[in-house]
């Protein structure tokens, strides 16, 4: 059962082989040509958060992060506390499908790959009620299967059965600057809330 505690005991033994260590380079190159730091930044399933940190470097000052695990979460509200105590970023021990909130724009990387597959157009719904009428889910899906998981995989056909019904799907095209183990397999969307 993919719940609190199996994710904890992920971090807890240190098996996480999905965290990157850094930014991504694919959301690095969006968050750069964002003009608008003021934008409401949600990334659920956010794990170490480097995208968050990132964000918070450039000045970004409305950044919600979610997880399940209350290890992690405990880890981030220290490593963020500055970040917390000025009101530019609040970190919420909480499961991503119990979260209200209105934003701008939402950041998905290896989270969707991460919830069980029957949750899927779950999730497609549930982005789509947290996004303002403008705004956007944008990031990084797998375009692959796996043996078991997490991470469970999928196809960009999969995906626009499930997106379509409730976004305008800009972008979902083959990412071009993943990291070099996921190259080739992964696909940059940024999809509009319809
Ligand atoms: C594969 S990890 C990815 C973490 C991060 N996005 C990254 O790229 O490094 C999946 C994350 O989602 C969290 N998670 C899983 N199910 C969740 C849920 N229902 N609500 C919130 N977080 C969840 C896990 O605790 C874990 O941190």
């Amino acid at each position: 059962m993919l719940n609190e505690q199996y994710w904890s005991e992920r971090y807890a033994k240190s098996q996480t082989g999905w965290d990157v260590g850094k930014v991504s380079p694919a959301l690095k190159d969006y968050f750069d040509q964002l003009t608008t730091q003021s934008l409401s930044i949600l990334i659920p399933g956010c794990g170490n958060a480097y995208e968050a940190e990132y964000l918070l470097q450039q000045g970004f000052t409305d950044i919600t992060l979610i997880d399940i695990s209350g290890i992690l979460v405990q880890n981030l509200q220290e490593k963020l506390k500055d970040y917390i105590e000025k009101g530019v970023c609040r970190v919420i021990h909480q499961d991503f499908f119990e979260h209200s909130g209105s934003y701008d724009l939402i950041v998905e990387q290896t989270f969707f790959c991460a919830i069980d597959p029957t949750l899927r157009p779950k999730y497609a719904q549930k982005m789509s009620e947290l996004l303002k009428p403008t705004g956007r889910l944008v990031g990084l899906l797998f375009d692959r299967e796996f043996v078991g998981g997490p991470p469970f995989g999928g196809s960009k056909a999969e995906y626009i059965l499930y997106f379509s019904p409730y976004f305008d799907l800009k972008t979902i095209e083959r990412c071009t600057n993943s990291i070099p183990p996921r190259a080739g397999n992964e696909l940059f969307i940024n999809f509009l809330s319809k």
